[in-house]
């Protein structure tokens, strides 16, 4: 007989770490965890709360953002602490989990003196004393803790005697008779107040645990994983000696399987009729050819290309610089060919269809209903045009190339981006089914052709390309070199963001992260350059010909950033120009691995701050890494989210990078999926059963998880990015913290987020000016100044400005 593992009840505030409590959960005991939110409705009577908590061995009441005694933040977690004897249940409340406890029970809550968030502390607990024998520190030793809080719990600690302290601090204060301290957090030195926190309590008499620190964080010592199994015995004992029934085994529960469901689950058995039927490009040709050692791919383009209407161009501009780390030394440069020719894919937030373009005149309005949504739709898109076949040397075989705005990824975590007036395209992707793909390791150029296995004609498409390339690469060879100078403009209107406004919202950030609401939220501000069109531009410089004034801004931009996602995007009435030097995601379904990259921690390169060791002592302090890891463990929750417990790991922590003009900390996040295998014999990647589908994740999934990219918002994301919303005068930042990158029909996929970028709409043009929008910005923490947030802010808008303003 199989005896099931027990069931634990993770209580979600809503915040960004939940997932990784409940992999540590389940990674670390042998038990099963469901959640459920802390307003879900669904338990609203006793009766309904005490019904669903038979089922279960113990609750986890997690951490989340606000204050332990409003009643919106905390939810049911209150109604657990007043369960009568008969229904008590074992728990534990892990930091605003624990100060909901400490709250019922007499303690007091108030404001640290100095919010302490992705600080990681020394913890001393009882477990250390003489009478940590049966406490949940029973056999630790001391431990690292990562602390994510504003606010603490206050049960008299200050009024004790320094003399005293050492050895009273484990007795129970009379101010909250039923706790029991176990563990307390003191100041270090080098830090400006000498605070007592206390963080962790058990309950005199209940089975109620808290700690206020972060078990689950990739800071905490992996040794405090002891401290949850020591408490899951000491609940579990409690369940048989005390527990008033036997727990339910079987029977219905409210509580949620902690994953997401796959996106291709949910679009089992559905119709496929229209754009989803059309064109299903099978068949794969490439042709490779050997370029000259000074190819350039912007002189390459400038020829080959036909421009004014739509491009996608992503290229890897600093495959020959010195700097930069290798795993993202971009190598390989991508471009859509004959995008007009293509299906795009149009989605609006707010909206239940997605519009989709068929590459000549025709619109469809496909309703996303029967689909469940756009990234549904979209993965089963892809699924039904995979194929396994192509050359294995390329990273991208033809799919989707486009970009999705930061307004998509708020609609995707709730968070209303109401009152805008456009109707302008939050997601954008066109179906690309002929490539150049640029390896500049090898200087390679592969030509590729994804064709509809009907096709009859007989030459291909491959072909046709191949020869028009040698066209090109021969005149190329032939011309006169001559260097490209960047465009001096003289009269373009640049509207920067106010630098004493810009002072105060990073103060009303640190407002609210003082209040407990959020612990870091990366602030960003709107510079609008308004630019004569090309008929009546005033410039100096390599005059385009007939190329698009937006082509030569980039020709510009990449010249003086050096980067491994520079992008040139012209899709629907979007132009995009970027010079990012930061990945979001990366994935491989054939391997089942996905890679995130956020990037937190930056300094200007200057006379002081010249080298990387000068970065690295610059960057490793406690105001940079705590942000750093704030974003981490922000990433692994969304990974989680999806992937499931353990399948998560971090092999990069806190590296200093060395790019154009500043110096960037980065880590890398990895998650893990079962691969898609392709079926014998037979190319196509989409022969899955029912039955399998409803298991299978890709990257797509992840990727949909995690939007906005965590380092765009500060944690934890809904909250942080409601208070953002309103601080930032409920602008749009569109493009900008959106993503840009592919999904392509090998189940790989690459994005970069959206910074060191610009951005325009044609329907924002007079008839004199294009109006060109940079967004620029930082993450605020407890830590920040004012000033220095200022200056950051301005040396990020300055790297892209630059291109207008000499
Ligand atoms: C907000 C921007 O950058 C983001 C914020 C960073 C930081 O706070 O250090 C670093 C890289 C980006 O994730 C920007 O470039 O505008
Ligand atoms: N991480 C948390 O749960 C934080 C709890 C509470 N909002 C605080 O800031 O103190």
């Amino acid at each position: 007989m199989i005896i099931p593992k027990p069931l634990i009840l993770f209580i979600d505030a809503y915040d960004s770490f939940s997932s990784n409590i409940i992999s540590l959960l389940e990674t670390t005991l042998a038990c099963t965890v469901r959640t459920i939110r802390i307003d879900n409705r669904s338990l609203s009577t006793d009766a309904l709360l005490h019904a669903e908590l038979r089922h279960y061995a113990a609750v986890v009441c997690g951490p989340g953002p606000g204050h332990p005694t409003d009643e919106k933040d905390v939810g049911i977690m209150r109604r657990i602490w007043r369960l009568c004897d008969e229904e008590t249940i074992p728990v534990l409340g892990v930091c605003l989990g624990f100060q909901s406890l400490c709250l019922e029970f007499g303690g007091r809550i108030r404001r640290l003196r100095n919010p302490m968030h992705g600080i990681v502390r020394n913890v001393r607990h009882i477990g250390e004393t003489g009478h940590g024998k049966d406490t949940i520190f029973d056999g630790l030793a001391g431990i690292r803790t990562t602390l994510y809080h504003s606010l603490c719990v206050d049960i008299g600690q200050d009024d004790k005697p320094t003399r005293t302290w050492e050895d009273s601090r484990y007795d129970i204060s009379p101010t909250a008779p039923n706790l029991v301290p176990l563990a307390w957090v003191e100041a270090e030195e080098g830090w400006p107040d000498d605070e007592r926190i206390l963080v962790a309590v058990k309950h005199r008499s209940k089975p109620f645990w808290g700690l206020q620190y972060h078990p689950e964080s990739i800071c905490t010592d992996v040794g405090s994983q002891k401290v949850v199994r020591n408490w899951f015995r000491h609940a579990q004992w409690w369940n048989w000696t005390q527990r008033g029934y036997s727990i339910i085994r079987r029977g219905e529960i409210k509580g949620d399987i902690a994953t997401r469901q796959s996106l291709l689950s949910q679009t089992a058995g559905k119709q496929d009729d229209g754009i989803m039927s059309h064109g299903l490009h099978r068949r794969y040709e490439c042709g490779t050819i050997e370029l000259p050692a000074d190819f350039s791919l912007a002189d390459f383009l400038e020829k080959q290309t036909k421009f004014n209407t739509q491009n996608i161009v992503l290229e890897s501009t600093n495959s020959h610089v010195k700097i930069g780390a290798p795993d993202v030394k971009g190598r390989y440069s991508i471009v859509g060919v004959n995008i007009d020719d293509c299906a795009r894919m149009e989605y609006t937030v707010g909206n239940n269809f997605l519009l989709a373009f068929d590459g000549t005149t025709d619109v469809e309005q496909i309703n996303l209903a029967p689909y469940g949504g756009i990234w549904q739709f979209l993965s089963h898109y892809v699924e039904k045009r995979a194929i396994a076949n192509g050359n294995s040397e390329i990273p991208f075989w033809g799919g989707f190339m486009g970009y999705t705005t930061y307004e998509l990824g708020l609609e995707t975590i709730n968070v209303d981006s109401g009152g805008r007036s456009s109707s302008r395209p939050d997601l954008c992707f066109a179906w690309v089914t002929q490539s150049i793909v640029v390896d500049h390791l090898k200087n390679l150029m592969h030509i590729q052709t994804l064709e509809d296995e009907t096709c009859t004609q007989s030459k291909s498409q491959t072909q046709v390309l191949l020869q028009e390339v040698s066209r090109i690469l021969n005149l190329l060879h032939l011309r006169q070199k001559s260097d490209y100078i960047p465009l001096r403009f003289t009269d373009v209107t640049i509207n920067r963001p106010n630098p004493d406004e810009y002072e105060k919202k990073v103060q009303d950030c640190q407002a609210y992260i003082r209040s407990g609401d959020s612990y870091e939220l990366c602030l960003t501000d709107q510079t609008v350059v308004k630019v004569p069109k090309m008929e009546t531009l005033n410039a100096v410089g390599t005059v385009p010909g007939d190329l698009p004034l937006s082509w030569s801004l980039y020709r510009s931009l990449r010249q003086r950033q050096a980067a491994p996602f520079a992008s040139y995007l012209r899709l629907g009435s979007a132009t995009f120009i970027s010079a990012s030097p930061e990945r979001f995601i990366t994935w491989d379904d054939t391997t089942g691995k996905c890679s995130l990259r956020p990037m937190k921690g930056t300094v200007k390169k200057s006379s002081s701050v010249a080298t990387l060791e000068q970065a690295n002592t610059h960057l490793h302090i406690p105001k940079e890494e705590a942000e750093n890891l704030m974003i981490v463990d922000l990433v692994r929750h969304d990974l989680h989210s999806v992937l499931g417990s353990g399948n998560v790991h971090v092999p990069r922590l806190m590296v200093v990078e060395e790019y154009a003009s500043v110096f960037q900390m980065i880590s890398v996040v990895e998650g893990h999926y079962p691969p898609t295998v392709p079926f014998k014999g037979n190319t196509n990647l989409e022969a899955y059963s029912e039955e399998a589908r409803q298991t299978r994740y890709t990257g797509m999934d992840v990727l949909a998880a995690s939007l906005p990219p965590g380092s765009m918002t500060g944690a934890p994301k809904k909250r942080s990015c409601e208070i953002l919303r309103v601080l930032e005068g409920g602008r749009d930042r569109s493009l900008y913290s959106g993503v840009v990158g592919y999904m392509d029909v090998g189940g790989r996929g690459d994005f970069s987020v959206n910074i060191r970028c610009m951005f325009r709409w044609d329907d924002e043009d007079n008839d004199k000016n294009e109006v060109w929008h940079i967004g620029a910005g930082g993450a605020v923490t407890a830590l920040s100044t004012p000033v220095g947030e200022r200056e950051e802010m301005i040396t990020k808008l300055s790297s892209t400005l630059g291109v207008f303003d000499h």
